[in-house]
């Protein structure tokens, strides 16, 4: 066990399995205390039980991210138990996986409008929700870092429409939140994973018999994306970044961070690097061939996707 974040106290949110429970286990791994929130004690006490195994040490709480009343409850409880102390928030909690593959054959008028709540319920409001009570601390100690898990969806189409906009608006939550929290010397941003190999996508796509054509290109890059803890990672090494306040309100990629910071994914495996030209032009149909022949150092950089995405 490193002791990076010895002494520090973090919250993510839907730790119990995906993303959130890599977190969580990069995180107390690091030596700092986790309060892990998801819908059932049993699958959080699963997550614990994996920290404590690792010599870690972990808190869950059953806290539902669609309900206000809960997380108000939350930090309540943590700032009783760490006398005010809280460095790390992860707001991650998405409750909309499921729906959204259900309902990928479906254009937005087409499919129950309810799926709107399903995604950003859990996925927007709560993160915003989330980001007042742990701004309220954050700043009374005059420091500490929010994090939101965001995707490539904030710049263009993917899945459905109210996922995108759900995810631009983390992209925004980070920046405006950063914005105010600047002077208080508190920072905010916002983190985007590439395509990662969580127990959902596994389930779906490695050890599927079926799979529809249209799936198979995000099959491809599940198979060969990140693991669920590097998020974690990069979180561990950005909160140890003095310049963290550089960063603030900005959108960061976890294959960027992992150059920056000299990270490996926990296999040992090199990790991904999901600007560079010889990756993204094998997705390309027909450019495929042309991958092995491009030095893996090119990348696309990043005002390329900024102007494809431009409003103007
Ligand atoms: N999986 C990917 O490839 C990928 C890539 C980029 C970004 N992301 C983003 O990462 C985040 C996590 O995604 P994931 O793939 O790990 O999803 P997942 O479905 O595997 O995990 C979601 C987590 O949220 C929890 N959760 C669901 N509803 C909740 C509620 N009401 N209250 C509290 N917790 C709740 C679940 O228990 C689970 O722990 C999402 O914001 C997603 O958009 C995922």
């Amino acid at each position: 066990m490193t002791a990076l974040l010895m002494g520090r106290v973090c919250v993510v949110t839907g730790a119990s399995r995906g993303i959130g429970r890599g977190i969580a286990l990069q995180l107390a791994a690091a030596g700092a205390t986790v309060y892990i929130t998801g819908r059932h004690t049993q699958t959080l006490r699963a997550t614990a039980t994996e920290v404590e195994t690792r010599g870690g040490s972990c808190i869950p709480v059953v806290c539902d991210s669609s309900k206000e009343s809960d997380i108000k409850s939350l930090f309540e409880r943590v700032n009783k138990e760490q006398n005010g102390r809280l460095d790390i928030v992860v707001n991650n909690a998405l409750s909309a996986v499921q729906t959204i593959f259900e309902n990928r054959d479906k254009k937005f008028w087409e499919t129950d409008t309810e799926i709107w709540d399903d995604v950003n319920n859990v996925g927007l409001r709560g993160h915003y929700i989330c980001s007042v009570y742990a701004a309220q601390a954050m700043v009374k100690a005059g420091q500490g870092i929010i994090v939101v898990i965001s995707s490539m969806g904030g710049l263009r189409y993917i899945f459905n429409v109210p996922y995108g906009v759900g995810k631009a608006a983390c992209d925004r939550l980070a920046a405006d939140c950063a914005e105010e929290l600047r002077p208080q010397g508190v920072s905010y941003v916002s983190l985007w994973p590439g395509t990662v190999q969580t127990e959902t996508l596994k389930e779906m796509f490695l050890h599927s018999q079926t799979i529809s054509p249209q799936d198979q290109q995000l099959a491809d890059l599940v198979f060969e994306g990140e693991s669920p803890e590097l998020t974690g990672k990069c979180i561990v090494a950005l909160a140890n970044d003095k310049n963290i306040m550089k960063y603030s309100g900005k959108v960061l990629l976890t294959c960027d961070l992992a150059s920056r910071y000299n990270l490996k994914d926990v296999d040992g495996r090199a990790v991904v690097h999901y600007r560079s030209l010889k990756f993204l032009i094998k997705h390309v149909p027909g450019f495929a061939w042309m991958s092995p022949f491009i030095p893996s150092f090119v990348r696309v950089p990043k005002w390329v996707p900024a102007l494809v995405a431009s409003k103007f």
